[in-house]
This record gives structure tokens, C-alpha cells and sequence, in this order.
């Protein structure tokens, strides 16, 4: 990877920038697989299967990554990147039981992976293309999930 040599801009090239922007959002789930015998539910999610479901306050991170543009000085306008994380994770998941009042999960687990796939697949569809990074969703102090729009 090419580095700046301190003073910003090489060969006409830009500085390439990192910007993130969380939020936090309630909301409940329950953890259960239609793939997935009652019996083997329990065994595989435990306490977390309870069909009275459970709440997080999950804290969301959006990051996005380019460069800088030598007229406005931005990556992104954060005022945008607030809007579209509004529109995108805020409306739809605060507040929300995540496995009865989104339609995503209806038939897709409501595992703190899959949160993060379905954030990253609707923010990627408001920001300007190549510019999402990282989508990292805590869904407590301990556990930290990660996506950066990878396939295997
Ligand atoms: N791979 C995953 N494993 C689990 C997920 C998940 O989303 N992905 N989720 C859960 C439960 O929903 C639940 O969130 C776990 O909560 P909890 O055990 O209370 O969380 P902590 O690990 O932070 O709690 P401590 O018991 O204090 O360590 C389970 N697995
Ligand atoms: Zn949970």
C-alpha cells in the first residue's frame, strides 16, 4: 500500500480516510432456527432459545473508507452519514422485536452475525459505492461482530 510522505498528497493521488460513526439501538430477539428440531434449538442456543426472547442495547458502528476530497475537505458528509444511518439501522431495529417486526428475519436467525449483514446490506445500498468498510455491531460490552461485505 502506498503511504503519504507527510505531506498529505503524492502524484496527485489522495489521502485515503477512515471515518466512523455508532449509534445505539434496544431491541429483542430470540434466538431460534426453523432448520433446527425444538429439542436441537435448545441444545445449540440455550438460555438464549427462551421463547420469551431476551433485549439487548446493542451499539452500532458504521465505517466508511476513501478519500478525501480536495474541494470540500470530506470523505463523507456526516450529516449524510447520520441520515442514511437513521433511515437504514434506527428506524427498523430500535425499539423493534428484531425476529417478529423485521421482515429479514423471518426466516434468518436473529444472531448478532446476521444483524450485522442486514445492516451492512442496507447501508451499502445508500452510500456511494466502494465507500463502506466495516460494519461492527456490539451486541454487549463483550461481544463484538465484525463485517466487511465479505463472501465464502
Ligand atoms: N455466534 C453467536 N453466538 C451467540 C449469539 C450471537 O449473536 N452470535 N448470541 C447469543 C445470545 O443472544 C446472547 O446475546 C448472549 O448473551 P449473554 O450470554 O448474556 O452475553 P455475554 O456473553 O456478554 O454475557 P456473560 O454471561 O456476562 O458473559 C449467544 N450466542
Ligand atoms: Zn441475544
Amino acid at each position: 500500500m502506498e503511504q503519504s510522505n507527510g505531506s498529505g498528497e503524492q502524484k496527485g493521488k489522495r489521502p485515503v480516510v477512515y471515518i466512523s460513526r455508532s449509534d445505539c439501538f434496544s431491541a429483542c430477539h430470540r434466538l431460534h432456527s426453523p432448520l433446527l428440531s425444538d429439542e436441537d434449538n435448545k441444545l445449540t442456543y440455550g438460555k438464549c432459545n427462551n421463547p420469551n426472547g431476551h433485549g439487548h442495547n446493542y451499539k452500532v458502528e458504521v465505517i466508511v473508507r476513501g478519500p478525501v476530497d480536495p474541494v470540500t475537505g470530506m470523505v463523507i458528509n456526516l450529516t449524510d452519514l447520520k441520515l442514511y444511518i437513521n433511515e437504514a439501522i434506527m428506524s427498523l431495529l430500535d425499539h423493534k422485536n428484531i425476529d417478529k417486526d423485521v421482515s429479514y428475519f423471518k426466516d434468518v436467525v436473529s444472531t448478532t452475525e446476521n444483524v450485522a449483514v442486514f445492516i451492512w446490506d442496507n447501508m451499502v445500498k445508500r452510500l456511494p459505492p466502494g465507500l463502506l468498510h466495516e460494519i461492527k455491531v456490539h451486541e454487549t460490552d463483550k461481544n463484538v461482530i465484525f463485517y466487511r461485505g465479505e463472501l465464502a
